[in-house]
């Protein structure tokens, strides 16, 4: 595949990956790869072109020439859609719950899995999805499985809402995320699990920091 070094983290929804990744990619001076950034974006660029989840061969075809553009920074990561910015859109409940339908497809997913494979690039590559460690990148030198509770990954995303001046239903964020869990690990192609040679975290009741440090430290820097 290639010599590339890479660090993937999986895990569940909220579990804290696109925290710890862009931490690490910045750490390290690495490429990052959000890959459920890619599948959030397939599922709106859908919606603009009307093409409905049971079109499967012209989800492909989108799959296969999407045009998205990733631009990480100090601010976080920006992401554009046909040259606009769709970062805060892509980001809504109801916007991963549509990345999770379309992401059930496998040939929506083998259609996505080179240009996922491309980003692997010198001097390295930190990248977190659900098939990071198992299906797109099962040689990468360091895996983490990041996890926690779902009662605890809502209560992080109310907050994170709350702090953008958006309201939301604790119970209903709790209901979303357990739906999500169900289809992302129950589906045939590349389920959420965790890979057999990687360090699972279970983040309940560790800050930020700790998280950061313990994959620091797994990935002795
Ligand atoms: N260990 C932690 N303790 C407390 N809050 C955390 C922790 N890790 C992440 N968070 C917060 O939880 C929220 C979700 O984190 P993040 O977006 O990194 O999760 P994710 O796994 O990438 O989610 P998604 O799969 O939906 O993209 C953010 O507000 C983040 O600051
Ligand atoms: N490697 C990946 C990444 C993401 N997905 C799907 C399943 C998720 O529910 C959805 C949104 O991902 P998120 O941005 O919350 O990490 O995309 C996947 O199947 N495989």
């Amino acid at each position: 595949m290639t010599d590339m070094p890479i660090l993937t983290i999986d895990g569940p929804s909220g579990s804290g990956k696109g925290t710890i990744a862009q931490m690490m990619a910045r750490e390290l001076g690495w490429h990052y790869l959000d890959s459920g950034a890619i599948y959030r974006v397939l599922a709106f660029a859908s919606l603009k072109h009307q093409i409905p989840a049971s079109h499967e061969g012209a989800l492909v075809k989108l799959a296969q020439h999407l045009d998205l553009q990733f631009e990480l920074d100090e601010n976080g990561l920006k992401v554009l859609l046909e040259g606009q910015e769709v970062s805060q859109q892509i980001r809504t409940e109801k916007a991963g719950n549509a990345a999770s339908k379309v992401a059930v497809i496998p040939s929506v997913r083998a259609a996505l899995l080179q240009c996922q494979r491309d980003f692997a690039q010198a001097p390295g590559l930190v990248t977190d999805g659900r098939d990071m460690g198992t299906v797109v990148f099962p040689d990468a030198q360091f895996k983490v499985f990041l996890t926690a509770s779902a009662e605890e990954r809502a209560l992080r995303r109310h907050k994170q809402l709350k702090e953008k001046g958006i309201e939301s239903n604790l119970s209903d964020l709790i209901a979303e995320i357990s739906e999500r869990d169900k289809r992302d690990s129950e589906r045939k192609v590349a389920p959420l699990l965790p890979a057999k040679d990687a360090l699972i975290l279970d983040s309940t009741e560790l800050g930020i920091t700790a998280v950061y440090e313990k994959v620091r430290s797994y990935c002795a820097i």
